[in-house]
């Protein structure tokens, strides 16, 4: 597939501070990649390079093959929507929609055609007579998107359209969006602050920490084989647990040491033995044992907090260290005070370098 946008070192500082550091990317025709990380990383600086609102001090930055540093922002072919709507006041919904055609002197009609068909995409041509004040925030959302996409963009850039809509619509738009966006064929860069959008959205994601993509590939990839203990952190709700501990050899494979127990890991890390590592077991991925067991680790059950469909067990091991544990208990009752004690399925632990923080992959057998 023809690349759409090739990023190659690009390099972008103010003053003594370097917001992006080399950063490069590749995205294919038609793909939607989620630009994810924390506030303050970067993701906007980058957009506004690749839209043209700013210049890079370096790399290079191609759109179509062509290297579009230092050409004005109109000759790219890039649409933009921004989390501040920033729709004109004075327009109608209809006329901030139409407003990159009329600029393009398309004829009444084409233009009219043009608003009707993503209104009704975006369920809003029932409010397309109204003014932005007379918009709910929702339907504002929607319209600066609208506004962005009328003009079948080759390269739409959106930056965290979603940040000032309610929890409801956002839910929604999250399912909408990915089929509405490869219906219009676009290429896509989705700038998002929240993990489950990047995951929803985005065919691939790249994250961006401190100005740097920390690790670019897909959902599950990153999901299941973060590159460092930071991406693992960002990804998941609750946070994933992160543990240190010794690994020793078990009678079936490698072990680690957590607290009094023990939990055994895949064969692929057995040459870890004697060496320290830092565990990740997500939530989800903790299931319950007898307390005698000496394939887990003794806890107790100190809390039980409600998150959105689920529960949440805050689980204290002798020596204090707090787990989450996020997966139903079955017909275990594991009310607060319980004694039981958790293990994980090998496969699911994640060992980082505690030196580094870097992913330890497993080897082969
Ligand atoms: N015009 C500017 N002049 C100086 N510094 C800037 C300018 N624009 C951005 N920065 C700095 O660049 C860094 C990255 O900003 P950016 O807006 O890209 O972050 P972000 O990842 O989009 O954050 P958020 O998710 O909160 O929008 C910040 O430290 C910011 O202060």
């Amino acid at each position: 597939m023809a690349t759409m946008l090739k990023l190659d070192r690009l390099t972008k500082r103010y003053g003594a501070e370097t917001v992006l550091d080399g950063v490069s990317l590749s995205v294919a025709e038609g793909e939607t990649v989620a630009i994810f990380g924390p506030s303050g990383s970067g993701k906007t600086v980058l957009l506004r390079l690749i839209s043209g609102m700013s210049e890079p001090e370096d790399g290079e930055l191609l759109i179509n093959g062509r290297d579009v540093v230092g050409t004005a922002p109109e000759e790219r072919g890039v649409g933009m929507a921004f989390q501040n709507f920033a729709l004109f006041p004075h327009m109608s919904a209809y006329e901030n929609i139409a407003s990159p055609l009329q600029a393009r002197k398309s004829t009444a009609a084409k233009v009219k055609e043009g608003v009707d068909r993503v209104a009704r995409l975006l369920k809003i041509d029932h409010v397309l007579g109204h003014a932005p004040r007379q918009l709910s925030n929702g339907q504002k959302q929607r319209t600066a998107l609208a506004r962005a996409l009328v003009a079948a963009p080759k390269l739409l850039l959106l930056d965290d359209p979603l940040r000032n809509v309610d929890a409801k619509l956002r839910f929604e738009m999250r399912l909408e969006l990915p089929r509405l966006l490869q219906g219009f064929g676009s290429t896509v860069l989705y700038v998002t602050q929240d993990y489950r959008e990047a995951m929803a959205l985005g065919n691939r994601i790249a994250v961006l920490v401190g100005g740097r993509f920390v690790q670019v590939g897909n959902p599950e990839e990153i999901y299941d084989r973060p590159a460092t203990v930071e991406v693992a952190r960002l990804f998941g709700d609750p946070t994933i647990n992160l543990i240190e501990a010794e690994i020793q050899a078990g009678n079936g494979g490698p072990v680690a040491v957590v607290g009094e127990g023990r939990l055994p890991l895949a064969p692929g890390y057995d040459g870890l033995v004697g060496r320290r590592a830092v565990l990740g077991i997500r939530p989800e991925d903790i299931d319950y044992a007898e307390p005698g067991d000496p394939q887990a680790v003794p806890v107790r059950v100190a809390a039980l907090l409600p998150l959105n469909d689920r529960l949440v067990r805050l689980l204290v091991g002798r020596d204090g260290q707090e787990f989450n544990a996020s997966k139903d208990a079955g017909a275990r009752s594991l009310g607060e005070g319980a004694e039981t004690a958790f293990r994980a399925a090998p496969t699911s632990i994640i060992l980082f370098d505690p030196a580094t923080g870097q992913r330890i992959a497993p080897q082969a057998h």
